[in-house]
């Protein structure tokens, strides 16, 4: 589909609707049984869904945008896939509704860096808990998050319908959810199911929230600040990658929120930077302070992170 919007509007709203294809890709491989489970490591579990979600996201963008950087976690893959996973129209509605914020109006396609989770949740994926898998398509320009879909396949809305998909541009805002401001009453902070530590339980323990929600994927713990459901997403470990929190950092920043590493500063997405988050991630809901959460951190967890 032809179309004269810029370059950054065409490739979120492009990643629109192919988030949506992968995530169509996720739930047909669930359903035909067998997953295909490699092991890359410890914990870090590969399925045939991880594998053909970022076929169809790689090769999709990379025929709209072939100048562009794109990085997707299951390293490089083969792009040579069926007719139908190809998408090659943008979501209109994003595209024709919204104004290109002027600071992007002039972006190359040499200055972005897409970073591709094709299915952020993969231990959630293979033990049932889908609800917290997403599809994570990031968009960097110059080294910054500046854009980005989060996709969740196995969403149920009120009227029936499978899978949403939410997305976030700076100085745009965000679509596909309303956000929702968490209770002032109660401090709620989420964190990881599946790697805790105990610098991570300290980090934790130095907040003293009213509760604790322990969940996996970071796309979903960063939609559980967009609902409301936590205030803050302390994870003092290391673990993450780059394609993890790219597009979670986008979406929640176009919201108002924030999201850095445990010291307050955030990743860069450049396409020569290493893969790990090694000083962990905080995100926060709009309205709560990101800098005094960070005050209270105590110096043993801050001196445990990976310092770049
Ligand atoms: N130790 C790890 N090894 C591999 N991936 C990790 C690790 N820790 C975190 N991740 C990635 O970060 C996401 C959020 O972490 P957590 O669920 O622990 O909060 C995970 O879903 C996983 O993404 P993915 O499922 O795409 O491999
Ligand atoms: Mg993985
Ligand atoms: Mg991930
Ligand atoms: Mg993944």
């Amino acid at each position: 589909m032809a179309c004269s919007a810029p370059l950054v509007m065409r490739v979120v709203g492009s990643s629109i609707k192919i988030a949506n294809r992968a995530g169509k890709i996720i739930r047909d491989v669930m359903c035909r049984g067998d997953l295909g489970i490699v092991e890359k490591g410890k914990d870090d579990l590969q399925t045939e869904a991880d594998r053909s979600a970022q076929r169809c996201i790689v090769a999709s963008l990379s025929k709209l945008f072939p100048n562009v950087t794109i990085i997707g976690e299951e390293g490089q893959s083969d792009l040579n896939v069926p007719d139908d996973w190809l998408i090659t129209e943008y979501n209109k509605d994003f595209v024709e509704r919204h104004r290109c914020p002027e600071t992007l109006t002039d972006v190359n396609e040499s200055d972005l860096v897409i970073w591709v989770d094709p299915l952020d949740g993969t231990s959630e994926y293979t033990q049932g808990f889908l609800e917290r898998v997403t599809v994570l398509i990031g968009i960097a320009v110059n080294d910054r998050a500046v854009g980005g879909v989060i996709h969740q396949p196995y969403y149920k809305s009120e009227s029936g319908d499978v899978g949403r998909t939410i997305w976030g541009l700076k100085g745009c805002g965000t679509g596909g959810i309303l956000p929702v401001k968490p209770p002032s009453d109660r401090f709620l902070v989420t964190t990881t199911r599946s790697h805790s530590n105990t610098i991570v339980q300290t980090a934790l323990d130095s907040l003293s929230p009213d509760e604790v929600l322990r969940v996996g994927g970071a796309g979903y713990k960063v939609l559980q600040l967009l609902e409301g459901k936590a205030h803050a997403y302390v994870f003092a470990s290391a673990g993450c990658k780059k394609w993890d929190t790219c597009a979670p950092e986008a979406v929640l920043e176009a919201s108002g929120g924030k999201l850095t590493d445990m010291l307050g500063r955030h990743y860069r997405y450049g396409k020569d930077v290493s893969f790990p988050n090694g000083s962990g991630v905080l995100g926060t809901a709009f309205g709560v302070s990101h800098e005094e959460i960070l005050s209270k951190i105590p110096d043993n967890v801050t001196k445990a992170m990976d310092m770049p």
